[in-house]
């Protein structure tokens, strides 16, 4: 779908994108339902863009860890079709579900099964059968843990990326509502491990610490057909990218997706570490960083910053 574009002047582009946020920066307001990401200083701002062939473009604190949070869903997603192929879907649906991300209201209605792999409840059902792939259990979900962070090390070719165990612990200790979620799931018959072993597995991946830049790179298959553009190495076939491509268009940024892609225009995910993944298609992909989100849980800036450079660029799959 994506259109032949002109080369773009990325001096330029980032010049734009930088004096379009700069008035912003700071605004929004730092999650903190989650104390550790509480304490993440408010006035970061990092972007970067990863294109074939390695060339790389950034600005502001693109070298600074923060946490994944929900853009961890995706890769999640990814290893679990690679790992049990379609048979997810018959657990998680594939619908937008214009709800909050922890949202637990649907899930009584249409009787455990998660609307999309991207709000919570699908995505602790689909960390669950990932889980499951690995043997199951708390080892299984050590296993599983361990196989995506060696993914994201070699994806980022950087073996510096770990998870933050503080941050984990944090989302543990106030963990509530996932722990609700994945036990009404269970009561459907929607749970194959026991919630705690799914739940560790899950607090673990979204309390991944990578920067923009770590981020783009590790990112970069999906804009190119399933397939890292550089190494050649298959991550997922063709039709599952196109599959999570669209998925993160319907459902990235859960009741903020239908504002999102009406003004960037491109496939996202959000987190409430404040990081935006995007992604072109057949160009590359964006990473963007600044803590203070919307109310639906997306980064403020970012979202200004993806709007500014999608105005620059002419990526918007939409032409
Ligand atoms: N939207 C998000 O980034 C939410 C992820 C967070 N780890 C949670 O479970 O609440």
């Amino acid at each position: 779908m994506s259109v032949e574009n002109p080369a773009v002047d990325w001096g330029q582009a980032l010049a734009s994108i930088e004096s379009a946020v700069n008035p912003h920066i700071g605004s929004g307001k730092v999650a903190d339902y989650i104390p550790a990401l509480a304490r993440v200083d408010p006035n970061k701002f990092g972007l970067a863009v990863a294109l074939d062939g390695g060339e790389m473009h950034a600005l502001g604190d693109a070298d600074e860890s923060f946490s994944m949070q929900s853009i961890s869903k995706i890769f999640t997603l990814a290893l679990t079709l690679k790992q049990i192929g379609d048979d997810l879907w018959e657990r998680v649906g594939q619908e937008p579900s214009g709800s909050p991300f922890n949202s637990i209201v649907q899930l009584e209605v249409e009787q455990g099964i998660p609307r999309n792999p991207l709000i919570n409840a699908g995505a602790i059902a689909t960390t669950d059968s990932l889980v499951s792939a690995y043997g199951g259990g708390e080892a299984g979900a050590d296993k599983a843990i361990a196989d995506l962070l060696q993914l994201f090390r070699r994806l980022s070719q950087d073996d510096s990326i770990a998870i933050d165990l503080n941050v984990a612990r944090s989302e543990s200790d106030t963990g509530s509502r996932n722990r609700a979620l994945g036990h009404f799931m269970a009561s459907f018959g929607n749970m194959t491990n026991p919630v705690e072993a799914a739940l560790s597995a899950y607090f673990r991946h979204c309390s991944l610490a990578i920067s923009c830049r770590q981020l783009a790179r590790a990112a970069l298959f999906l804009a190119f057909d399933g397939t890292d553009p550089e190494t050649g190495e298959q991550i997922i076939t063709k039709r599952r990218c196109r599959g999570i491509l669209a998925v993160m268009m319907s459902s990235g940024h859960y009741d903020n997706s239908g504002e999102f892609a009406y003004r960037i225009g491109l496939p996202g995910k959000s987190g409430v570490g404040g990081g935006i993944l995007a992604v072109a298609p057949d160009q590359g992909t964006i990473a963007v960083w600044s803590p203070g989100l919307n109310q639906a849980g997306t980064s403020m800036v970012g979202s200004l910053a993806l709007g500014e450079l999608v105005k620059q660029t002419g990526w918007s799959v939409f032409g």
